[in-house]
This record gives structure tokens, C-alpha cells and sequence, in this order.
């Protein structure tokens, strides 16, 4: 029997916030364990919370970003649960009236753009972290609990692991690109788990989904995904029948194995979080937010096709972080030629920057000195060879490109006159290649070229060498 696979996700983000949900707690990442924590954050009696503005914004911003429609009457709800990693036994949730709802974003897979609904965006607290050592005992670090976080329900669209791998991808660039996350899911402020089922194709009716939770980078969801997948066609082959449980991707098995049969929403008591007054979010104030948000990356990418001229490939790789694209657009700003400048981003600059593994901003070279240096190349001030060499100082120590070129003499020579000169007594040297080359042999040219560039150290302008010495020979 033929299956089809349904894929929902559930995106966790932390917002980078300066201060926590509730409490003015510092929401900073990597502090010593439980240095970041105050009695709002561990529920003492008698403590109150209250609601950060920043964190509502910023939620807003995200839940805008993918084409949500924000929530005018919104509210805080308790989902209660009793686990170490929470020392409330409750977490203050957004239950039916989140902020942000019927949204919606644009992947590409395969060379195909589909449309993936979001169901919503609430807005919550996260909890903290359990560390669970071999001897048998756990650590607890409450730094996190607090963190404000938004959690995106897609809508279950999605049809194959690879599909839900260029999701998260999307997911992630459009909400760097706000400003109101990094993303990084080896710090945890991205995390996901993801709900799969597969049905009979041709079956409209959904079949009983399990949700994968520890996937700790995109490509285990993909290959947890890809595990459950076969899974579950192994069941129902077999005859049996796929019950809804929470499953845990082990990464030395690549399986998934059983954690717990899941709950259902009526477990949580979800209630209306006594403390907090229901949040009223004005048109002004989506407004205000609305023109906040910058220009996102497929209206980036549209740009860089329909008013660069860029091909599609290219305007996918530089927009496919918001830091290149930046990189890129201040690179051509200052006068650099916007194909020269994507070539040098896509090709050395992402080159070196791999092998290092390095980002952007670690590099000391600044987008006005690559343009510098794209310049140079064009006006042929330095050959694209003698540009290795200043591009090599560039990422390495920064500086200007000119004074580069100077210090290390690579100035090229495109005088016409001078090269002309050179030439015509290389030539007259070498009048058996002359003969070679009137024979038919073109590599007397390769021959001569490299006579000239002996002569020169390698500093004649190579284009206008092989120019004048055709222009030459032709005159004997
Ligand atoms: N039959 C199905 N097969 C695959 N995915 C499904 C199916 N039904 C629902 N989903 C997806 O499962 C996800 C459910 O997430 P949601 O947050 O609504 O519920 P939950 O996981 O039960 O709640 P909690 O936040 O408490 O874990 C959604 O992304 C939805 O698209
Ligand atoms: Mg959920
Ligand atoms: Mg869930």
C-alpha cells in the first residue's frame, strides 16, 4: 500500500529580549547556572507578575513577519504541569486567544514554491533547563525559565521530512531577519518538535500522529521524520494500529523511541491566568510595529531579481542570511558592480568563511574595502590574480585595498604604450614564434604571453597582453 506523510511543526523561539516575561530578570544567555533568576521567575507566594512590553512587541513583530493577523483581545492562560524543569508547576501560556493567527509562509522545495499555513503564534514563558548526568541525579538551571518565547504551529501542511527541513530553514531566516531572535538552535532559542502521521494515498481523513521531540539540530528533524516514517508504514503493513504518543529522536540510533503516551489539552487545566489583565493591542499599536519590520527576504530576493538583474540562484544565496544581504547591499553602495560584488560574496568571501568557520562579522574586512578591491579589478588598476593576494590580507587583517596594492607592489601595468613596448621586443626575440604561430599554432601565443608576464613579474594587465601581442604579430 501506497502512503502519503503529514508533517505539522511546532517552532519554539526565544526572544532576545533584554529582560525576562514577568520579572526584570536579565534574559541573557550563557550566564553561570541560576545567576539570572529572581522569586517572580521561581513562582514565590505572593509574588506578581508582570507583562515585559518589549516581548509583546517582539512577538508581534514574528507573528507579522509570517503574515499573521494580529489579535485586537488577547489573553494569558495557566497550563499546569508538574515537572522539575518548572518550579511554578505551571506555565503562563496563551490558550485560545493567542496573538497572532492564519498565517502563512512561502517555501521553495525542488524548485517548487508551496504554501505553508501557520495556525498561530502565541506568546509564553519558557522553562528551565535539566542537564540529567549518568550517576543518576539531574541539574536544574532556572536562567532560562522566564525567557520569553513564541511558539508557531504550523498547520499540518507539510508532506515529506524534506519539506519540513526547507520549513524551519524559512522559519528561521524570516525571523532573524526582524531582529527579535538568532535563531541558533545549538543555544536552544530555536527548538522544534515536529508531529507526524501518514494515511493511505487517496485517504482524506488524517491518520494518528505521534510528536518527535530532542531533535537538536534541522537535520535531525528530517531524519527523526524519516525514521517515523518507515515506522509507522512498518505498523499499519503489519496490521497493527499507531497510537498517539511523544516519541524522542535518540542521536546515536537515529531512532525514535517511546517517551510517553501523549496527553491532551484537558490534562493541562488550561484557566485564565489570574494575575495578569487580558491585553488589549490597539491598531495604533500594530502599526507602530508593522513599520518596524524590515524588508523580508522573499521581497529582498524579488528586488534582487527584478531591479539587480541578479539570477534567482544568486539572490537565494545572498539573502539567505540577513547579515550577507546587509554585507552585499553596503558592498554595492559603495560603488562596487552589483554581479562582481554577488560573485566575490558567493564565491571567496563564502569560501574562506566556511573553511574557517567564521561568520561575517568576524571578518576585519569591511564592504567598503571589498568594493574598493572589486574596483581595482575593474578599471585594472590589479589583475584578478594580484586581487587573490589583496583579498587574502583583507579577510585576514583588514585595511584598505589601495594601500595593499602599493605596499605589496602589485600595481598592474595597463599602459598601452609601455606594454607595447615590451612586446615588440619580445617579439623581436622571438621570431620562430611568430612563424609557429602565422602556422597555425596557437600555443606560440600561451608561449609569448608568458614571456611577457616573466618580464613584467606578472604585472601586465593579461587581457590587453594578449590584445596588443595579436594586434602586433599580425603587423609582421
Ligand atoms: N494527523 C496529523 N498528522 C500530522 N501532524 C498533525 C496532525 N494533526 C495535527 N498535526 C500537527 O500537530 C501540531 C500540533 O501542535 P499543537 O501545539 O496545536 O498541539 P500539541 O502538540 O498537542 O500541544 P503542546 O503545545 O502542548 O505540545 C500542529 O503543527 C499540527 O499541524
Ligand atoms: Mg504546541
Ligand atoms: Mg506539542
Amino acid at each position: 500500500m501506497n502512503f502519503e506523510t503529514v508533517i505539522g511543526l511546532e517552532v519554539h523561539v526565544e526572544l532576545k529580549t533584554d529582560s525576562k516575561i514577568f520579572s526584570p530578570s536579565f534574559n541573557h544567555f550563557g550566564a553561570e547556572p541560576n545567576e539570572n533568576i529572581n522569586p517572580i521567575d521561581l513562582g514565590y507566594p505572593g509574588v506578581l507578575p508582570v507583562l515585559n512590553e518589549e516581548a509583546v512587541n517582539y512577538a508581534m513583530k514574528a507573528a507579522m513577519a509570517i503574515n499573521c493577523e494580529i489579535a485586537t483581545d488577547t489573553k494569558f492562560d495557566r497550563k499546569n504541569y508538574f515537572y522539575p524543569d518548572n518550579p511554578k508547576a505551571y506555565q503562563i501560556s496563551q490558550f485560545d486567544q493567542p496573538i497572532g493567527e492564519h498565517g502563512y509562509i512561502d517555501i521553495e522545495v525542488e524548485g517548487r514554491t508551496k504554501r505553508i499555513g501557520i495556525t498561530r503564534l502565541h506568546l509564553e514563558e519558557d522553562a528551565g533547563k535539566l542537564t540529567h548526568s549518568d550517576d543518576g541525579y539531574s541539574l536544574v538551571d532556572y536562567n532560562r525559565q522566564g525567557t520569553p518565547l513564541v511558539e508557531i504551529v504550523s498547520e499540518p501542511d507539510l508532506r515529506s521530512p524534506a519539506e519540513a527541513y526547507a520549513y524551519l530553514e524559512k522559519i528561521k531566516n524570516i525571523i532573524q531577519y526582524t531582529g527579535v531572535s538568532d535563531c541558533k538552535m545549538e543555544e536552544g532559542s530555536l527548538r522544534c518538535d515536529a508531529n507526524i502521521s501518514i494515511r493511505p494515498v487517496g485517504q482524506e481523513e488524517f491518520g494518528v500522529k505521534t510528536e518527535l521531540k530532542n531533535l537538536n539540530s534541522f537535520s535531525f528533524v528530517q531524519k527523526g521524520l524519516e525514521f517515523e516514517e518507515k515506522r509507522q508504514q512498518k505498523v499499519l503493513m503489519a496490521g497493527g494500529e499507531i497510537l498517539q504518543e511523544t516519541r524522542r529522536y535518540e542521536e546515536s540510533t537515529k531512532e525514535t523511541v517511546l517517551m510517553r503516551v501523549k496527553e491532551g489539552s484537558d490534562d493541562y487545566r488550561y484557566f485564565p491566568e489570574p494575575d495578569l489583565v487580558p491585553l488589549y493591542i490597539d491598531e495604533d499599536w500594530k502599526a507602530r510595529i508593522r513599520a518596524e519590520i524590515p524588508e523580508l527576504p522573499d521581497a529582498r530576493k524579488k528586488r534582487y531579481i527584478e531591479d539587480l538583474t541578479l539570477p534567482a540562484y544568486d539572490a537565494m544565496v545572498l539573502t539567505s542570511t540577513k547579515e550577507m544581504s546587509d554585507f552585499f547591499e553596503a558592498t554595492i553602495a559603495s560603488g562596487a558592480d552589483v554581479k562582481q560584488a554577488s560573485n566575490w560574496l558567493m564565491g571567496e568571501v563564502s569560501a574562506h568563511l566556511n573553511k574557517q568557520q567564521l561568520e561575517l562579522h568576524d571578518l576585519p574586512m569591511t564592504p567598503s574595502a571589498l568594493a574598493r578591491m572589486i574596483t581595482l579589478i575593474e578599471d585594472g588598476t590589479i589583475s584578478s590574480k594580484m586581487a587573490k593576494k589583496v583579498f587574502a590580507e583583507l579577510v585576514e587583517k583588514g585595511g584598505d585595498p589601495d594601500e595593499i596594492v602599493k605596499a605589496k607592489g602589485l600595481v598592474q601595468i595597463s599602459d598601452e604604450g609601455q606594454l607595447t613596448e615590451i612586446i615588440t621586443a619580445i617579439l623581436d626575440q622571438n621570431e620562430q614564434s611568430i612563424e609557429d604561430y602565422k602556422n597555425g599554432k596557437d600555443k606560440a601565443i600561451g608561449f609569448l604571453v608568458g614571456q611577457v608576464m616573466k618580464q613584467t613579474k606578472g604585472q601586465a594587465n593579461p587581457p590587453m597582453v594578449n590584445k596588443i601581442l595579436l594586434q602586433e604579430m599580425n603587423k609582421r
